[in-house]
């Protein structure tokens, strides 16, 4: 059992599997104990578990899990388990005394408070030499349980129900106070095991040996009889090495003679129970092998029923009815009249006939209903199970599940009851059939879960229809023998199949189901009063569904228009006589008044609630309102003049950068413009026309749906149909369309096509709905939207000339100066107008002066321009450069002999400048020879 099988049984991959996977645990068994622990809390209170044959670890992971945190927890089983954390484990036979040691070095003088089994016999590789049953290993376990456990402690057993079942009850019952047998909702029904919970150790200081010996407890059982023989077409007991050979079935190996077989009167018992058929009697070699009827595939299939499949089986029986009739151990049915073919109608006379054909009709009749109604039961079971599983959203039910009489097969409105409401809300496993078939008044079976499959498909196959059934089967005369052994057999076999086919059944709407959670995410059940918030696709529906309610209540005229409609039952239209019928419906709430004036009250925007529902569709998202730009141009510019100020003070302290700005261009070229003023006018319009279009589309619409609509307002313009970013977001765009827009060829070429009218403002706004347009980026990763946006950008045309006007403006832009040595210029102009009008006044001031002569004005006046051509001209203080050599290199401080200002500098650069001497010097000397 510690080896992984592969999960491939009808069933198996059952809820439990899906849950321990989900949750961790190694095994579905997991959720057993979890169970047994939930109703008996022996876990919470242990310090020290032993738990035997616990491979794969299920059991020990929920120990762990729900135990006190340093406990001592104890796994022993044949197979090896994988480690876990504070969990010892090893590998050994419990039925030895090894183990007893093992255990007994391990625990030392402590005792357990809990000893758990789930023990199966081992049929892996060593199948024959597998002595022990399933009851011998619990007692086994017992044993070891009374060793090792404290007084007042715990013993869980797995057993399985069979003829022992009462002897080791009876045992336990000595050994322990209180003693129940359980068995969990995660135990398959199919499953014959239960779990035995013994609590209160009494602890005796001396044990009977009998009580612990399986040849007194388990007296009768040699018989060698076989309690419950295979059932061949039910695939869990299939699974043998899940659960173990079956207690006393002690010779593991059976053959037996085909001949047996064929007059048999249990076949399908005994093919559970066997598992070879030879050909060695005298019969079967004179009767069998030599008929027609025992093909080749028969022979193979006898020589290993073990390994059968269904059909193996269902070929094995039909081999055997057609040998009975052969060899006359069964008769031919005669013929019976069919209802539809001709008949002897010679004796009959005309009314006779009349009742025939009526009959026949009735027949007919009785049989498309029956087909019908089981076709009605498979949709509604597989509904059901998807509910269970909370994996159906209510308008799926509503739109899937047409039934042939036009009429929802699932509709909501069958659930008068709030009961019913509350039971398919909860979408419990637990759901009791009987009280939900009631609920949900459908006068048929529901299967509701795994356990109530096989009771229910009983009746259910009652009312199955035969003719499918037999085709899959034997369609052959003497499979339709009346014999009353076979008319059993086929029964059974009927049963069988239809078991086996709800289960495939479920298991495949178990898949779709998960498929279809996977595609939509979970649905998170119904919402109160229908509102709130379901997914999109509901939220469609209910909106359908509002309107219609509109439209019943408000206009009674349009009722008996759409009245034709109803008739019709077209699929997937909710026809009124629903709608009225809901209002009694729990489920179906309709819209009261005060919620239909809610939804035509006026929003803050000025649209009623109804448009704005409207508005908030993706197809609105990213259209801009009215452009009411705000002055972020000036509140720029505001923003550069205040820092413009500030460099001017800093700068202004530095008088030597000054300087070297008189050497720069004297005229500061203007500001290349930004044509943006005009572009953005036009964007404004083109916003401007999208939002006429919307709101015309919803108005239009609004007419149509009877919404009523009110025409936007001029507030309600750019924040309402604006919704597609934040406003932050919002104004950098704009902030960059106005800076930028048309520094780009696509951008101009736009703009001049614009412009010279080769393309209107509608087909731009055309050109703008490319399938990039309305891609939807929710749930993608940031990178992949990165990306996108660098490549996956639309193509726009562009034009020479558009290149051109781009490439120019560029040129200009280059020629430009730089905006910090402009201002430096203007600064200087500034300064130096300043001073001129300072020595204006003081020239006037000499000038008004009455006491002096010209002449001595005009000395004063000229004095004043020099002082100042001299204070402008003053010279710069020289910097000696001190060479970085010799005493000085890496001198950090002030170099030696070194006074005034001084720069250090590079050896090189003193001789650069001896050579720069030089070569002027010479220019000088050649330019006075010429
Ligand atoms: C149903 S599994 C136990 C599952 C376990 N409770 C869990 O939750 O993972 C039964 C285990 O019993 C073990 N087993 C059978 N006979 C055994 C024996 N004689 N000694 C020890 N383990 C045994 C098998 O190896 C098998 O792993």
């Amino acid at each position: 059992m510690g080896k992984i099988q592969k999960k491939t049984g009808k069933g198996r991959l059952d809820k439990y599997y899906h849950m321990a996977k989900e949750q961790g645990y190694r095994a579905r068994s997991a959720f057993k104990l979890v169970q047994l622990n939930k109703k008996y809390n022996f876990l919470e209170r242990a310090k020290v578990l032993i738990d035997l044959c616990a491979a794969p670890g299920g059991w020990l992971q929920v120990a762990s899990k729900m135990m006190p945190v340093s406990s001592l927890i104890v796994g022993v089983d044949l197979a090896p388990i994988k480690p876990l954390p504070n969990v010892i484990t090893y590998v050994e036979d419990i039925t030895t005394e090894k183990c007893r040691a093992t255990l007994r070095s391990t625990l030392k003088t402590w005792k357990a408070d809990v000893v758990l089994h789930d023990g199966a016999p081992n049929v892996g590789t060593a199948w024959v030499q597998d002595a022990f049953t399933q009851s011998e290993l619990v007692l086994q376990s017992l044993k070891l349980a009374t060793e090792f456990l404290n007084k007042g402690g715990s013993f869980v057993t797995k057993v399985f129900r069979s003829k022992d079942y009462n002897n080791l009850m009876w045992v336990f019952q000595q050994l322990f106070k209180k003693v129940e047998a359980t068995k969990p909702p995660s135990s398959r029904n199919v499953s014959a095991e239960i779990f035995v919970v013994c609590r209160d150790f009494l602890a005796p200081k001396k044990i009977d040996p009998k009580f612990l010996d399986p040849k007194h407890v388990f007296s009768e059982v040699d018989t060698g009889m076989i309690s419950q023989p295979m059932d061949v077409f039910h695939p869990e007991k299939h699974k043998r090495q899940r659960e173990g050979y079956e207690d006393g079935n002690y010779t593991l190996h059976k053959t037996i003679d085909a001949w047996e077989f064929i007059t048999h009167q249990e076949p399908i018992v005994l093919l559970g129970s066997i598992n070879k058929m030879s050909f060695q009697s005298e019969e079967s070699k004179e009767k069998l092998l030599k008929s027609v009827e025992t093909t080749e595939e028969i022979k193979a299939c006898c020589e290993d029923l073990k390994v059968l499949g269904k059909k193996d089986f269902k070929s094995l029986l039909k081999w055997r009815l057609n040998i009975r009739l052969q060899v006359g151990l069964d008769k031919k049915p005669e013929p019976k009249p069919a209802a539809t073919e001709t008949v002897e109608v010679t004796a009959l006379d005309d009314i006779e006939a009349v009742e025939e054909h009526a009959a026949a009709v009735a027949a007919e009749e009785s049989r498309q209903e029956r087909i019908r109604r089981r076709q009605k039961n498979e949709r509604v079971q597989k509904n059901v199970q998807r509910m269970q599983l909370g994996m159906i959203i209510p308008t799926d039910i509503g739109l899937e599940q047409d039934g042939p009489d036009g009429q929802s097969l699932f509709s909501l409105t069958n659930i008068q009851k709030a009961g019913g409401l509350k039971v398919v809300r909860k979408g419990d496993t637990d759901i009791d059939p009987e009280e939900f078939n009631a609920e949900m008044d459908m006068g048929e079976d529901i299967v509701t879960g795994e356990q109530d499959t096989k009771a229910i498909s009983k009746r259910k196959s009652k009312s199955m229809v035969r003719e499918d059934i037999d085709s899959l089967f034997v369609t052959d005369n003497a499979m339709e023998s009346d014999h009353d052994g076979d008319a059993e057999l086929m029964e059974e076999l009927d049963d069988m199949y239809e078991q086996y086919k709800e289960r495939q059944l479920e298991r495949d709407a178990k898949m779709r189901a998960k498929a279809k959670r996977e595609d939509k995410g979970e649905w998170k059940g119904f919402k109160k009063n229908g509102s709130g918030e379901e997914d999109s696709e509901s939220e469609d529906d209910a909106l359908e569904d509002d309107v219609q309610q509109n439209d019943d209540t408000s206009d009674s005229d349009s009722d008996s228009d759409s009245g034709a409609d109803d008739e019709d039952g077209l699929p997937g239209v909710y026809n009124k006589k629903t709608i009225k019928k809901s209002s009694k419906n729990p489920l179906l709430v309709g819209l009261d008044d005060a919620e239909q004036a809610e939804l035509r009250q006026k929003t803050e925007s000025g649209l009623t609630k109804g448009a704005k529902m409207f508005f908030d569709q993706d197809m609105f998202k990213g259209l801009v309102g009215e452009d009411e730009e705000d002055d972020e141009d000036e509140d720029e510019e505001d923003e550069e003049n205040a820092d413009d100020e500030e460099e001017e003070e800093e700068e202004e302290e530095e008088e030597e950068e000054e300087d070297e700005d008189e050497e720069e261009d004297e005229e500061v070229a203007d500001d290349v413009e930004m044509d943006s003023d005009e572009e953005i006018r036009q964007l404004s319009k083109n916003r401007k026309s999208l939002k006429r279009k919307a709101t015309e589309a919803a108005e239009g619409d609004a007419d149509d749906d009877d919404i009523e609509m009110v025409p936007v307002s001029k507030e309600f313009a750019d924040d309402e149909l604006w919704d597609g970013e934040s406003d932050e977001e919002d104004s950098r765009k704009r902030k960059q369309i106005n800076e930028y827009s048309l520094i780009t060829a696509e951008a101009m070429t736009l703009a001049q096509s614009l412009v010279n009218k080769k393309a209107t403002k509608a087909d731009l706004i055309d050109q703008g709905f490319t399938k990039q347009a309305f891609a939807e980026k929710d749930g993608l990763p940031a990178w992949f939207l990165e990306d996108e946006k660098m490549h996956n950008v639309p193509n726009l045309p562009i034009t020479k000339e558009a290149v051109q006007v781009i490439k120019d403006r560029m040129k200009a832009l280059d020629a430009r100066p730089i905006k910090k040595i402009a201002e430096a210029k203007a600064r200087k102009k500034y300064k130096a107008a300043q001073k001129l009008i300072k020595l204006q006044k003081k020239a006037d001031a000499i000038n008004d002066t009455e006491d002096i002569s010209e002449k001595q004005k005009a000395i004063g006046i000229s004095k004043l321009l020099a002082k100042a051509g001299a204070k402008s001209k003053k010279p710069k203080k020289e910097i000696q450069l001190v060479v970085a050599k010799g005493s000085n290199k890496g001198n950090k401080g002030r170099p030696k002999g070194v006074k005034g200002r001084y720069k250090m500098v590079d050896s090189r650069m003193k001789k650069e400048l001896r050579s720069t001497k030089r070569i002027a010097k010479k220019a000088k000397g050649s330019n006075r020879k010429k």
